[in-house]
């Protein structure tokens, strides 16, 4: 029989989903719902400038706009935090739209809980982090509650939009900084397929290999979770299909829908349960190399698995059945649906410098995902050695 720890505090809300719907006039409906008339925009910069997808969602909002912030850069460092902070509090929106990948919705959600604590400069802001004790959990950033909501239309497959996480750079350190809120999940997530036809296809693909890496490590978590791990198998079929169906023929909008889908089931696991190895060292192969953070997935899922796989051999089965009966393990599952999609699969082909490995590995150490990964990762010389395996591009 399934056995599961006995819980203390187990959250399930997702909040609104509006899904296969059109943006613009989805947003606008929304806001006009709300009764919103101060709607601020925040959008990546490439939507903003080089599409007209902001235009129209302007142009639908009508007076309800306020104002566009699009200053936004990948991973949402602490200056452009700062930025929008001052623009919170200038226009005073009672609605803040965001419309992007991970970076933008991460930025949104870490202003707001800044632009609530009064802060005003950078180390105020970091005053707010999530703190970590010695076990790795997180405690809540301390913050009163945001001046008005948050809504989203996501066009990567982050998840950000249901994360109580989010995270900042800080330039000093280099290091992501992660701040934690229940208010942080997007009150209503619009999801339009149509609109992700403008996001780049090696962002689309690989993040949608980061969604199936949410739901990996939250059935292969060391602590996992009844609620994680239904949504999180059927999340592995919707992606599996959806994303190789995409890969076949981009513009088939059902299948965008699909992968949308899929990462809706997969972020169930976002801080509910401890992710693994692949989260943890992804992190860092984002902060100390600068890798996208669906190519970190890429590379490392598949090793990560195939790690941890004989600790949990039914949890594996279950990902292999998910994702295709045929595959011999989990790990080969992963390795072939990343290759058919054209992604990286070794540190080399994402540019990570032999010379930043061993600053990687004993960085990993301290992410929390590296500490709960259920095959435990001790030194730097196992960080190494998995570093090494990933690297080949290869597994059993
Ligand atoms: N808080 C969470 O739960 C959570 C979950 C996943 C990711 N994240 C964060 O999100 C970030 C990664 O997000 P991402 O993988 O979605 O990528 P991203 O938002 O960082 O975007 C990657 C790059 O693509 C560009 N881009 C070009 N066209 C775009 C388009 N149409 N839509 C969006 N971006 C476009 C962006 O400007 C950016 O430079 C990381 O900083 C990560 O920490 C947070
Ligand atoms: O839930 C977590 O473990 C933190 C969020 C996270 O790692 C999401 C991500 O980086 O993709």
């Amino acid at each position: 029989m399934l056995q599961y720890e006995a819980g203390a505090y187990e959250y399930s809300d997702q909040k609104a989903v509006i899904h296969g719907r059109p943006a613009a006039e989805t947003v606008a409906a929304e806001a006009a719902r709300r009764d919103a008339r101060r709607v601020l925009v925040v959008a990546s910069r490439s939507l903003s400038r080089q599409t007209d997808a902001i235009r129209s969602i302007v142009a639908a909002l009508g007076p309800r706009h306020a104002g566009t912030f699009d200053d936004v850069v990948a991973h949402s460092p602490l200056s452009c935090v700062l930025d929008l902070v001052g623009r919170i509090r200038a226009l005073d929106p009672d609605l803040i739209l965001s419309v992007g990948g991970g970076s933008v919705i991460d930025l949104v959600k870490v202003a707001r809980i800044a632009d609530a604590a009064g802060a005003g400069d950078g180390p105020a802001v970091l005053a707010i982090r999530a703190g970590v004790d010695e076990s790795g959990t997180m405690a809540p950033s301390p913050h009163p509650a945001p001046r008005c909501p948050h809504i989203t239309v996501p066009t990567t497959m982050s998840g950000a939009e249901f994360g109580s996480v989010g995270a900042s750079v800080d330039p000093e350190t280099h290091t992501k900084v992660a701040f934690l809120s229940r208010s942080f999940p997007a009150e209503t997530v619009i999801y339009d397929p149509a609109i992700t036809l403008l996001t780049p296809e090696w962002l689309w693909l690989s993040t949608g290999i980061r969604a199936v890496d949410h739901a990996v490590e939250g059935i292969m978590s060391r602590a996992p979770s009844a609620y994680v791990d239904g949504l999180a198998l059927h999340a592995l079929r919707l992606l599996g299909d959806g994303l190789k169906a995409v890969s076949a023929r981009p513009d088939d909008l059902a299948a965008r829908a699909t992968c949308q889908l899929g990462v809706w089931l997969a972020s169930s696991g976002i801080m509910k349960v401890s992710y693994g190895a692949s989260h943890g060292i992804g992190h860092q192969l984002g902060a100390v190399a600068g890798v996208p953070h669906g190519h970190t997935s890429c590379v490392m899922l598949p090793h990560v698995v195939a790690l941890n796989s004989p600790s949990m051999p039914e949890r594996a089965e279950w990902v292999r059945m998910a994702l295709d009966p045929a595959a011999p393990s989990a790990a080969r599952a992963l390795h072939d649906l990343i290759a058919g999609l054209g992604l990286p699969r070794t540190l080399d082909a994402v540019s990570v410098p032999r010379d930043a490995w061993q600053r990687i590995a004993e960085s990993a150490l301290a992410n929390p995902w590296v500490r709960s990964n259920p095959v435990p990762l001790r030194t730097a010389d196992d960080v190494l050695a998995l570093l090494g395996q990933a690297n080949t591009g290869q597994v059993d």
